[in-house]
């Protein structure tokens, strides 16, 4: 007898979410788009035709949905996750900066036997660092060069008074460890605390932001340096139609993350 499809509940229709529920409704085997968070009701009817599940508010996704998708401004991320795990869900965050700042919902998850599951996102490499860490690490640092117009309104670049116009050379707006840096950049570097929970933690990965007049993609590269092997490894991604901040595969990988709880050929870490 074939296993009941799992539910999808996708918060926030924006680059991410809209991309992903579309997906969800063009049909991937045994998942369905169980209900949507938004704002705005009738503009998610007209991104999601055929769509007729319901829409709640973005606490209530865990009620009736078993994977709960993240994909808000970063302010919003405890509105969905702390219920979600409450109930026990599949979490699936993009906001992924969001949880060194409410690590007790990890404690909480374990407590409730939810899980949160983070998609390797707009970055790269997360399976061989992951990988490593079953090993030495030695040191994990990472590189972020974004167009300006990517960067600005970050709250580091407000709050230091930056001005990113008219650039004509790279600018190093920070350096420092990921959790120092993600405060100030939490719509911009969500990869990097993705690397650093895969890896040695937001205290020991290194990271710089530059903002680069010079590129058209936001681009990411690791350096890892472990007693199994030494890599470096760089993406440049082509940002959203909808979100300069984001780069399009963000979308395409919570959704090949979603494949794989339900796949039953699994490759990779
Ligand atoms: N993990 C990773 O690798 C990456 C993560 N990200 C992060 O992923 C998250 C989503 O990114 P992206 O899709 O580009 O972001 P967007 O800003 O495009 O989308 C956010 C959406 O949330 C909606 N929203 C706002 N308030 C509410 C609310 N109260 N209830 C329901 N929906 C609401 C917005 O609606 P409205 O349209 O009405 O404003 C918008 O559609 C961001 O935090 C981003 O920083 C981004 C890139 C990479
Ligand atoms: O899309 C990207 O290149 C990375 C990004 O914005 C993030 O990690 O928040």
């Amino acid at each position: 007898m074939a296993e009941r499809e799992l539910t999808v509940g996708v918060a926030g229709l924006g680059g991410v979410g809209a991309r992903v529920a579309q997906a969800l409704l063009a049909g991937i085997p045994g998942l369905a788009l169980g209900a949507i968070s938004v704002r705005d009701g009738a503009r998610a009817r007209a991104l999601l035709a055929g769509f007729e599940g319901p829409i709640v508010a973005p606490e209530a996704l865990g009620e009736t949905c078993d994977i709960v998708l993240e994909g808000l401004p970063p302010a919003l991320f405890r509105t969905v996750a702390e219920p979600a795990l409450d109930q026990g869900r599949t979490f699936m965050p993009l906001s992924v900066g969001q949880l060194l700042e409410h690590w007790d919902l990890v404690e909480r998850a374990r407590e409730r036997g939810a899980r949160i599951l983070v998609p390797t996102g707009a970055l790269i490499g997360l399976d061989a660092v992951r990988a490593a860490r079953e090993g030495t690490i030695e040191s994990v640092s990472m590189v972020t060069r974004k167009p300006p117009a990517g960067l600005a309104g970050a709250p580091h670049v407000v709050a230091n008074g930056i001005s990113l116009d008219g650039l004509s050379e790279p600018l190093l707006l920070f350096s420092g460890s990921v959790r120092e840096g993600v405060p100030g950049f939490p719509a911009n570097l969500n990869v990097a605390a993705a690397l650093s929970l895969a890896g040695i933690g937001p205290d020991r990965t290194r990271l710089e932001v530059w903002a680069d007049p010079g590129v058209t993609r936001n681009t990411h590269t690791i350096e890892v340096e472990a007693d199994a092997a030494r890599f470096t490894m760089t993406i440049e991604n082509v940002p959203s139609e909808t979100n300069p901040r984001t780069g399009r595969i963000t979308a395409l990988s919570a959704i090949a993350a979603l494949r794989r709880l339900v796949d039953p050929l699994v490759v990779g870490t």
